[in-house]
């Protein structure tokens, strides 16, 4: 559905041109709604304007359904443009138009006819919830409620793909999931394709199935939600999920550890990290590895967050046995579908 090429952006600049996109390549499926998060100025704006070609880009290729944009004349882009909505974090609202002529403008720019757009403004406050809020205008309602207003506005001329740029970054937690709610029933319900950028992990973890991470201008890591979260492989990624599923040790089990190696120098054993997801979370593993590989296992620290419905465990254990019953539980771990990183317990 949505495939770039190479993107390169550059924008001109004073004392230097910035290169804002650095050889950027992505492919985005169908009905799919792909995340895009990364650090402020890594470059996710300059990354989805880029999809709508509202960011030329430098230099590589733009296809959104089979169609290259940046091969079209003004007059073709102007109508490919039709298939591609956008809300914003700041709505972008026209304050002296009610909540209907907002929903109404872009049917209004293509000449729709007066009972048409009546028709599909009404069908489309009804969606989003506001049919009874059509006469206010943007000052007069909440956040919350103008988001919809410019997801209805996005929506109007029956676009294939919705591209969201920070969304729900001016809202509460509470309004934010609901907008990430009504995101997920438009793209069940109607097959929207939807890209959105954010710099929260929560919102990836609410609504995407895939991820991208960027940074400084590049794609670092990619891949489904879940395996991103049980797996990071960059700092950048782990530092990110690390804001709302801490990843590093606290303290006071640092403190334990050092205070078990002290007592006992001669039988360390291993701190072991292991990442479950799915069905593994509710497995019966560890007390299969103790049975089965004679060790003594030790919880540390551990947590069990959901991930769209999908269970995320991560548990630390401390793990004792002979060393190479302690590499073959590692290894039955791992084959389980668990990640397992291991430390010697004084590496820690
Ligand atoms: N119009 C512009 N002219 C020059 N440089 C720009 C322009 N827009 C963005 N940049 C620069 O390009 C880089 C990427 O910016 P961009 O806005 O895409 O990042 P971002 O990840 O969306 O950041 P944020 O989350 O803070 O909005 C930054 O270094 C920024 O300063």
């Amino acid at each position: 559905m949505i495939e770039l090429d190479n993107i390169h952006l550059t924008y001109p600049g004073h004392p230097a041109p910035v290169h804002a996109l650095r050889g950027i390549d992505l492919r985005v499926p169908a009905g799919e709604i792909f995340g895009v998060i990364g650090r402020s100025g890594a470059g996710k704006s300059s990354l989805i304007r880029v999809i709508n070609l509202l960011n030329r880009p430098t230099q590589g290729k733009v296809r959104v359904n089979g169609a290259d944009l940046t091969a079209l004349s003004q007059t073709e882009l102007r109508s490919a443009r039709h298939q591609v909505g956008m809300i914003f974090q700041h709505f972008n609202l026209l304050s002296s138009r009610t909540v209907f002529e907002n929903v109404a403008l872009p049917l209004e720019l293509v000449h729709e006819r007066p009972d048409v757009i009546q028709r599909r403004v009404d069908e489309l406050l009804d969606l989003v919830g506001l049919y009874e809020l059509r006469d206010r205008y943007p000052a007069q309602i909440s956040g919350g409620q103008k988001q919809r207003v410019g997801i209805a506005r996005a929506l109007a001329n029956n676009p294939k793909v919705l591209l969201c740029d920070e969304a729900t970054s001016a809202l509460d937690p509470e309004t934010t999931r609901s907008i990430l709610a009504l995101l997920r029933q438009i793209n069940r319900d109607f097959g929207l394709t939807i890209v959105l950028i954010t710099h929260q992990m929560q919102v990836i973890k609410q609504v995407a199935d895939r991820v991208a991470v960027i940074d400084a201008g590049a794609i670092v890591e990619q891949g489904a939600v879940m395996e991103v979260f049980t797996n990071p492989q960059q700092t950048i990624t782990r530092s990110l999920i690390d804001e709302i599923l801490p990843q590093e040790l606290p303290e006071s089990v640092i403190a334990r550890i050092r205070q078990l190696m002290s007592s006992e120098p001669s039988n360390q054993g291993q701190l072991l990290r292991l990442a479950f997801s799915g069905e593994d979370a509710t497995k019966p593993l560890l007390s299969d590895v103790i049975r089965r590989f004679g060790l003594d296992i030790n919880i540390l620290h551990g947590q069990v967050d959901d991930i769209q419905g999908q269970l995320f465990g991560s548990l630390a254990v401390h793990a004792r046995g002979a060393s190479d019953q302690l590499n073959a539980a590692i290894a039955h771990l791992r084959e389980a579908g668990v990640v397992v990183h291991n430390k010697e317990l004084s590496h820690v």
